[in-house]
């Protein structure tokens, strides 16, 4: 099973108050995303991703902003079930493969993308999407690079999801406008259903 397969966009999330993150996941969950990936940006991630894991099952939870081999220790041992890194090291890698967590490495250009595929990596994140060179770009890269399958994120907007996702080296999208920071602070859990469910749609 792949993390690209589980649903159009991966819900990329923020969360600056560990009490919004079980009724976050259940709204993700209830518009059709399952797959949602828990940024370590903030000081409460761990534990959000702790809460989800224990308390919505029917998610599948992940840690993102995954930048250290102790970054990949203290995920999996939050229950993390998957892990996103914005660009790859080779101590990163080394700590990513051998945690057993399936994982998205970062690469933004041909020569990051071939040194991954030369670890046997071919599904990965392309970061930063959009500022790096959006839909030409990637679509570029699959010419020489067609067995790579990619999570475009970064600049990625409901309007835009649709052309990347149109594109055969794209499994999937992340992005953070299912959970508008407004949206969380009001507490409206249904206007992260609606934009889910929405997202959840743009592939049929
Ligand atoms: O923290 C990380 O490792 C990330 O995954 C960075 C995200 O790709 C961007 O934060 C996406 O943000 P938007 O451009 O608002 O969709």
């Amino acid at each position: 099973m792949s993390i690209l397969d589980l649903a159009p966009v991966v819900p990329v999330v923020v969360i600056d108050r560990v009490e919004t993150a079980v009724p976050l996941a259940r709204a993700l969950v209830a518009g059709g995303l399952p797959a949602i990936e828990v940024t370590l940006r903030t000081s409460c991630a761990l534990e959000a991703i702790g809460r989800i894991a224990a308390e919505v099952p029917e998610a599948f939870v992940g840690a993102g902003t995954v930048r250290t081999p102790a970054d990949v220790a203290a995920s999996a041992d939050a229950g993390a079930r998957f892990l996103v890194s914005p660009g790859a090291t080779p101590a990163l890698l080394d700590a990513m493969a051998g945690s057993g967590v399936p994982f998205l490495p970062g690469a933004a250009t041909a020569s990051e993308v071939m040194a991954l595929v030369e670890r046997g990596l071919t599904e990965l994140k392309f970061f930063p999407a959009v500022p790096a060179g959006g839909v030409a770009y990637l679509k570029a890269l699959g010419g020489p690079l067609p067995d790579v399958r990619f999570c475009p994120t970064g600049g990625i907007r409901p309007e835009t999801a649709a052309d990347f996702l149109a594109l055969p080296n794209v499994g999937a999208v992340g992005g953070t406008w299912l959970t508008p920071a407004d949206a969380l602070a009001s507490g409206d859990y249904a206007r992260v259903e609606k934009l889910a469910a929405e997202a959840a749609a743009l592939r049929g």
